[in-house]
């Protein structure tokens, strides 16, 4: 299927017409930087993705600023961050308790700006869920963005 010329069906047309309304030259999206887990066992999700699979795996990071403990599984293309509560008031115990094997949490996407990406996701009505960033796992801002207003999905957006 080509974008390049010809006829286009209605749907390829829809699509062009959005990809030229992209709103802002202060940032852009850029590489997916880890897809994460919560998991209800850290030991044996870790020995699922390194023993089983044979990934590169880091060692258990704990992140009481997020409540979590954190192991990064190391991919070709991108990383799978496994989550595992952390403290009393950990942002991922409601998951846990209503995905008991745990689950699918959150993608990180990069961003070359995230102070102007925050700005215009605001303007867009999307809730993001700090007033201001954070500084996330690689030790860069981060932000996450409501699971509501992005399609049921829970989206981090970390600054590269
Ligand atoms: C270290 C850092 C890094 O990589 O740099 C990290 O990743 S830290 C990773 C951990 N940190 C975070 O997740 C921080 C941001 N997260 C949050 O602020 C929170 O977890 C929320 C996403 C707002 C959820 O809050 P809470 O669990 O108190 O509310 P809740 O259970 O009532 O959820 C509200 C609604 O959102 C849904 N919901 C909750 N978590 C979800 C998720 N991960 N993916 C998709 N939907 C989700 C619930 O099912 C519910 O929908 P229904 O009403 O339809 O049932
Ligand atoms: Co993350």
């Amino acid at each position: 299927m080509s974008l390049g010329g010809g006829t286009r069906t209605l749907s390829q047309s829809a699509w062009m017409c959005q990809a030229s309304q992209v709103p802002s030259t202060l940032w852009k999206l850029g590489r997916l930087n880890h897809v994460a887990i919560a998991t209800p066992n850290l030991e044996a999700s870790t020995a699922l993705y390194r023993d089983v699979l044979g990934a590169q795996v880091s060692q258990p990071e704990d992140l009481p600023e997020h409540g979590v403990t954190t192991v990064f599984v190391i991919l070709d293309n991108t990383k799978l961050e496994l989550l595992y509560p952390l403290g009393n008031n950990s942002p991922i115990q409601n998951f846990l308790d209503k995905n008991k094997s745990g689950g699918l949490h959150h993608v990180c996407i990069e961003v070359d700006n995230i102070q102007a990406a925050m700005e215009e996701v605001k303007a867009h009505k999307v809730r993001c869920l700090s007033k201001e960033p954070r500084i996330g796992a690689h030790g860069k801002p981060v932000v996450f963005l409501h699971p509501k207003d992005c399609a049921g999905v829970l989206v981090e957006l970390e600054e590269a």
